[in-house]
């Protein structure tokens, strides 16, 4: 049987490529993914449609957010390689359409979780945004080292929606999804940051590797890859979570606390060579993806 060619996506225009970019949709994948999962592992049945349209408030929210962001920081971003190209430094769009384009999605997606699914969930989605905008970009990103750290808290509510998005309540389980994202963001983030570092400098922003320097960093990072460990592994001894989860959770986490530990009493200086500084920023997404993967399957197992 002939087989008929696979058609080629068709292509956005490209001003509707530069909103597309705008929401930063690579790093939205994982904040949807951790959405989707919290969303599946709650005790609740939800209509297909309604779950569709939880998912999509998470989405056009992080959107949002990482809109604002890069409307509020077009100024740093055209000194960093890594960010110069994107749609406001490079020239490709003016800051309106870019604050426009923010504040719609924010507030549509919002009022739409408000009214499709529940106020709890509308509530943490509008804290989330509010809080990666105002509290991470605009007050402590500039100011102090510790930016990740508090700021960070805005990519880990997405478990915590789509669990309030099912159930109309925060639970447990989800809280401790919540505290696994916060503090597995500091080692994924300064992973990149030690690599990245002339970037950072270069734009004047006090990340911890400018800062505090590379030997701090990389300690810093190890440090915390312990209590993220303890919380991700928490579920099962707690009961909220099967062995299929508990045993992946453990491999997952001991892999993870290795390649922290070569990050964190490694000698290595030249940036070019930051080789277990790269791997632990790839695993850290590896990791996340798979941790929540299992977790769904874990309790779709069991239930
Ligand atoms: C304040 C906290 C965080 C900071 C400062 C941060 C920073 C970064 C940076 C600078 C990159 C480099 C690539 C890029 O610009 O796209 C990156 C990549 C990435 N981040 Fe984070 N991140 C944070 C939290 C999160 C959270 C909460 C998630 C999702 C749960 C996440 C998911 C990802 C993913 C999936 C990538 C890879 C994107 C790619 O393939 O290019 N990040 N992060
Ligand atoms: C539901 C909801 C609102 C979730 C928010 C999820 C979200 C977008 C989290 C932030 C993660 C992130 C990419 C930070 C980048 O830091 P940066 O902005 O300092 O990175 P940059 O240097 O690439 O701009």
């Amino acid at each position: 049987m002939a087989t008929a060619p696979i058609q080629a996506p068709p292509q956005l225009p490209a001003e509707w490529q530069d909103f597309w970019a705008l929401t930063k949709p690579r790093v939205l994948s994982l904040v949807v993914f951790t959405g989707l999962c919290g969303l599946l592992i709650a005790p609740a049945h939800i209509h297909p449609v309604l779950g569709f349209t939880a998912i999509l408030c998470i989405a056009l929210g992080a959107g949002a957010a990482a809109t604002l962001n890069q409307w509020y920081e077009a100024d740093i971003d055209a000194k960093m390689k890594r960010t110069r190209n994107r749609p406001l430094p490079a020239g490709r769009m003016d800051r309106q359409s870019a604050l426009h384009f923010g504040v719609g999605l924010g507030v549509f997606s919002v009022i739409l979780m408000g009214f499709a699914l529940n106020l709890v969930a509308a509530a943490i989605l509008a804290v989330s945004i509010l809080f990666y905008v105002v509290i991470y970009t605009v007050w402590l990103k500039r100011r102090t080292p510790q930016n990740i750290v508090i700021g960070g808290a805005a990519g880990a509510f997405p478990a915590l929606i789509g669990w309030a998005a099912a159930t109309g309540h925060v639970a447990l389980l989800p809280v401790l999804l919540f505290l696994l994202v916060f503090l597995w963001t500091p080692p994924h983030f300064w992973a990149l940051s030690l690599f990245v570092n002339s970037d950072y400098a270069a734009a004047g922003v006090p990340m911890m590797s400018v800062v505090a320097g590379t030997k701090a960093t990389r300690l810093q990072a190890f440090l915390y890859s312990w209590p993220m460990a303890a919380v991700a592994i928490a579920p099962w001894p707690l009961g909220l979570s099967g062995p299929i989860y508990g045993v992946a959770a453990v491999l997952l986490n001991l892999a993870f606390l290795g390649l922290a530990a070569r990050v964190g009493f490694s000698r290595e200086a030249d940036p070019a060579l930051m080789k277990a500084e790269r791997q632990l920023f790839g695993y850290s997404i590896l990791y996340l993806f798979a941790s929540f993967g299992i977790l769904v399957v874990d309790r779709l197992w069991y239930s």
